[in-house]
């Protein structure tokens, strides 16, 4: 590998400025916004409540908020956590009554204690629904308040109560009560983060308590980061197959939790240099076994599985028993998946044991999971044969993976 890859925007960033900017007192611009099947699903759900967004310039979205949410019908979520978690609390609150639903996988995915939480806040959701699809009717005098909830399952049940709760009459006063930890707390203080940086007062003094004043969330035009987790893979390739590979704009700071793939590189043994050309991560030597807590970066676990089962040892993944929950059973279908091109994995309550084996071809299911498929590509790399079913499902957060992966590829080429 010897190549330069640009990665396109956040999709957690992205989505979270199209939802901010969706409840503003303004409007808003966004320069670099991811477009991929998240965005596009996220950028459908809030106009249907009534939001303008122009994204004919790729470059530039203008936002233009309603002044008060409102509509009706249905709203698509496809597999995306952020709309199915973070479009209900602004429904709640909206005029009119919106259909929830998604793709079959999206009906597996949990959503009960979220649901529930709206309830207690004064939604009004028909039946007890624990997941897709459901139906509320909007209110726009949604008290809100205190409500309390175990977010074991996914962070953003918090996220998505905090990014309305500005607009609820009494604010939002949140608390998680489950007994395992909230995962991916980054992506929640990239949340909190957001809203202050829109004028909203959030305090989070205390331990698993998120309380957000009413008000309203000032307009603010935003430049988004590349996407870190999509990253992961690309920066992934130079340690699996040897030679370097850049990642530009890579940012000195950030809040996304795919910045630990440099740690986790590090671990594996490759070097990593962070500097003004931007990400630069060389391989070639072997890849050493890790010992990983992945809690706070779940969504770099399939590919961080499939390094580890290129390791000249036994590896373990912990903390992300939550990912089941993911697009598909992340945990199930890396065991089913890497086992089936020869390696020794076993998934325990919180994570995976990945034992070094000589893998051979095969096919590699997707499950209509983005990280699968690119787990699947790393691999293909360096194990002859491999085949991943459905490719296109990488269209979720960046739909012209197949390109740029084919485009590392030549470049590479080229250079030897
Ligand atoms: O808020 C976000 O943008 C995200 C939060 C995380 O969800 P979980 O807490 O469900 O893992 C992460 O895995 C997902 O890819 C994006
Ligand atoms: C878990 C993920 O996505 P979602 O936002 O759909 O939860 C992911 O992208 O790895």
């Amino acid at each position: 590998m010897h190549t330069s890859v640009p990665v396109p925007g956040s999709k957690s960033e992205t989505n979270r400025a199209l939802v901010l900017g969706a409840l503003a007192d303004g409007p808003s611009s966004l320069r670099g916004g991811l477009d991929a099947r998240d965005t596009a699903l996220m950028r459908d759900a809030l106009r249907r409540l009534g939001t303008v967004i122009d994204d004919s310039d790729p470059e530039r979205w203008q936002i233009e908020p309603p002044a008060e949410p409102s509509g009706d019908g249905l709203i698509d979520c496809g597999l995306a956590g952020t709309v199915m978690r973070f479009v209900p609390p602004i429904a709640a609150f909206a005029s009119g009554e919106f259909r929830f639903d998604g793709d079959a996988e999206a009906r597996e995915r949990p959503l009960g204690p979220l649901l529930t939480a709206l309830d207690d806040l004064g939604a009004r959701i028909a039946g007890q629904p624990v997941g897709l699809p459901f139906d509320i009717t909007g209110r726009p005098d949604l008290p809100g308040g205190p409500v309390a909830l175990d977010a074991s399952g996914s962070s953003q049940y918090i996220s998505g109560l905090l990014l309305a709760g500005a607009r609820y009459r009494r604010g939002v006063d949140v608390r998680h009560i489950g007994e395992s930890p909230v995962p991916s707390r980054p992506h929640v203080e990239m949340t909190v983060a957001m809203l202050r940086e829109r004028g909203v007062r959030v305090d989070t003094g205390e331990e698993n308590r998120w309380v957000v004043w009413p008000g309203p969330i000032a307009a603010r035009n935003l430049v988004i980061e590349p996407d870190l987790s999509n990253a992961a893979v690309f920066a992934a390739a130079a340690a699996v197959a040897g030679g370097h590979i850049t990642i530009p704009d890579w940012p000195t700071r950030t809040r996304q939790p795919g910045d630990r793939i440099r740690d986790i590189l590090t671990a594996f043994g490759a070097v990593v240099e962070l500097d003004g050309r931007g990400l630069t991560v060389t391989g070639g030597h072997s890849l050493q076994a890790v010992e990983l807590d992945l809690r706070d970066a779940s969504e770099l676990t399939p590919v961080v599985a499939a390094i580890a089962a290129l390791a000249d040892g036994t590896s373990t993944i912990t903390g992300v028993g939550h990912i089941r929950g993911h697009e598909t059973d992340r945990l199930a279908a890396l065991e089913n998946e890497l086992n089936g091109l020869g390696s020794h994995v076993r998934q325990t309550d919180d994570g995976l044991v990945i034992e070094p084996r000589l893998l051979h071809g095969g096919t590699f299911a997707s499950y209509a999971d983005h990280r699968m498929a690119h787990a699947a590509a790393l691999l293909g790399l360096v194990v002859p044969d491999v085949v991943v079913d459905d490719i296109d499902c990488t269209a979720k957060t960046m739909p012209d993976f197949p390109r740029r992966w084919q485009a590392m590829i030549d470049d590479s080429q080229r250079y030897t």
